[in-house]
């Protein structure tokens, strides 16, 4: 049980997690010295099961139930994410208490060998465990394998170093976090890849009934950001964006006006959507539900039934 005096942050015990807990921490002592900031590691389901893709094991909620059950019990007062791995809609009885300010959103080609996707001959192997990043890349490069890979950060760069694949598609953001961005051969910019709804953001979780959370977070809520992944998340949950569809949300902000791209592609390439929308900031969610309605004017809803049914 916290205390008033003490806050305990539940994280995954991943190092990119705990990376992120350790950056909110040292966030909430500057604003708070005189209390006691703890974190709580756990292991999630979800890395547990480490041989199967992500579209197969049953999504995000995997990678946070551990942490909601500890908000719950009051064993911890606040969760940290990467927005990007928490399910668009959240169970009962939590909420998200802040959204904090971005980093690199994009996607990064890394390899040992090539300096980009364009500069790898036919046959060579891209390895990614997501349909989004793997869909792209088939249809722009249809000549690449693509195989699946899978665990944190660390072990994905060590499955490249030991030549497995001859180059890996990673977040840029926790690649920069974890000091490693000299590994990031090129950026791929939003055209190549478009990013996942909420990339290289940090979402913290409460359970619903801490309004004195909500005060004491607040703070750390960078607007402009949650407005943007608001707008992503809005898109993903109106086309049912589960793991198993290739699904992107990309925001961005210039005086006060939202622009939204979103992208719903075939595993295989062969067929691409996009839409894109803009509006003022404060209609994000909106917007999201706007560039979603777009998409499946044009055959989003049929073809991500297609996928569902076949998985
Ligand atoms: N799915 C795993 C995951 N969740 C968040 C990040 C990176 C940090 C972020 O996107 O905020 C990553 C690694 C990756 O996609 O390469």
């Amino acid at each position: 049980m916290s205390d008033k005096d003490t806050l305990v942050i539940a994280s995954r015990e991943s190092a990119l997690a705990m990376w992120q807990a350790e950056h909110i921490q040292a966030r909430l002592q500057a604003l708070y010295p005189h209390k006691t900031i703890r974190i709580e590691g756990m292991t999630t389901r979800g890395d547990q099961i480490l041989d199967k893709t992500l579209s197969k094991i049953g999504g995000k909620g995997l990678f946070i139930k551990e942490l909601e059950q500890a908000l719950q019990e009051g064993r911890a007062d606040l969760a940290v994410h990467s927005i990007k791995d928490v399910p668009m809609d959240l169970p009962a009885g939590f909420a998200l208490a802040a959204i904090t300010e971005r980093a690199n959103p994009l996607d990064a080609f890394v390899s040992n060998t090539y300096a980009s996707l364009a500069d790898m001959p036919p046959g060579a192997v891209v390895g990614t465990a997501s349909l989004r990043r793997e869909a792209q890349i088939r249809a722009r490069f249809p000549q690449l394998v693509i195989r699946p890979l899978r665990g944190n950060v660390q072990t994905r760069l060590r499955k490249l170093d030991e030549g497995e694949f001859d180059a890996i598609i990673l977040a840029a953001a926790g690649l920069e976090r974890l000091g490693l961005p000299e590994r990031i051969r090129m950026l791929l910019p939003p055209t190549h890849s478009l990013p996942a709804a909420g990339q290289g953001a940090l979402g913290i979780e409460i359970a619903a009934h801490r309004y004195d959370m909500l005060a004491l977070l607040n703070p750390l809520n960078h607007p402009i950001t949650a407005a943007c992944v608001e707008a992503e998340r809005a898109l993903a949950r109106a086309l049912d964006g589960s793991c198993q569809v290739p699904l992107a949300a990309y925001a961005t902000a210039a005086d006060g006006v939202l622009t939204l791209r979103g992208l719903v592609g075939s595993p295989d390439g062969s067929l691409t959507l996009q839409a894109e929308a803009e509006a003022p900031l404060a209609y994000a969610d909106a917007l999201g539900r706007a560039v979603a309605k777009k998409l499946a004017d044009d055959g989003a809803k049929e073809l991500i039934a297609a996928l569902l049914a076949a998985s």
